[in-house]
């Protein structure tokens, strides 16, 4: 650390001028220059304060937006860390994650859905269809959905909705409007055939365990795909 005294100049005009006041000094000329040489620092220390102030305005402005930079970045990451990039629905670990924390606190009835025959599909028309029909199906789960629940991509071609606070019979009834909401039209990026899809729904009272909530679901799907698939089976 440097020693330098940053006010050495006016310190030294300051204690000049203390000595002539203190001497009791006849000369007007002595207080004259005195005066001079405060004046002079005085006018210098108020230029630099100004300068001072106005960079460590600067500064300021130009770390809050490095802030806000910051804050932006955090919150993408985030995001990505939560979320499905192709589809824009919660990720496995962050749907899975939601239904634990409403299991603490409410019944919870849990959708599972799978695409039918999406190999197929893959095989056919291309990976790149194939992804179009995920997007377009997601997009037809939010709509019909329409603000209810919370949709995850839990694997390639499958998918789970929270429903919290939802009857059985009430989920039966939401995943029958999806699924039809899928077949019921075609696709855009595969007008040549229906998509078609199935569910296993299972239902939890709250405190239950989410890993036999899932099971239970899973059960029920796999009840829907080996009793013909492109329908809604719930948990017996
Ligand atoms: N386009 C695309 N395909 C994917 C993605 N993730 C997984 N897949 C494919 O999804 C297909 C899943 O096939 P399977 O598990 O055999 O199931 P399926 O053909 O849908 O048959 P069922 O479920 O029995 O009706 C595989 O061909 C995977 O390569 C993805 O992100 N995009």
């Amino acid at each position: 650390m440097s020693d330098v005294d940053l006010f050495e100049a006016e310190t030294a005009v300051l204690t000049r001028a203390t000595q002539v006041v203190a001497s009791g000094a006849d000369e007007p000329e002595q207080y004259r220059q005195a005066l001079e040489e405060l004046v002079k620092s005085y006018g210098r220390l108020m230029r630099e304060s100004r300068r001072l102030i106005a960079r460590s305005d600067r500064t300021e402005r130009e770390l809050n937006q490095l802030n806000s930079k910051l804050q932006q970045l955090t919150d993408e990451l985030d995001y990505k860390a939560r979320h499905d990039n192709l589809t824009g629905a919660l990720n496995r670990g962050a749907i899975f994650e939601r239904a634990h924390h409403f299991l603490k606190t409410t019944s919870l009835s849990l959708v599972v859905l799978d695409i039918d025959f999406f190999k197929r599909i893959n095989d056919e028309f291309g990976h790149p269809t194939g992804d179009a029909v995920i997007r377009e199906l997601v997009n037809r789960l939010r709509h019909t959905l329409n603000g209810e629940g919370e949709v995850g991509r839990v694997g390639g071609e499958e998918f789970t909705i929270l429903l919290p606070g939802v009857s059985l019979d009430a989920a039966v009834v939401i995943a029958e409007e999806i699924r039809l909401a899928i077949v019921q039209e075609a696709f855009p990026c595969l007008p040549s055939r229906p998509v078609t899809s199935s569910f296993g729904i299972s239902w939890s009272d709250v405190g239950a365990d989410f890993e036999d909530a899932y099971a239970r679901a899973d059960a029920a799907l796999y009840k829907a795909k080996h009793g013909g698939r492109n329908r809604v089976e719930r948990d017996a």
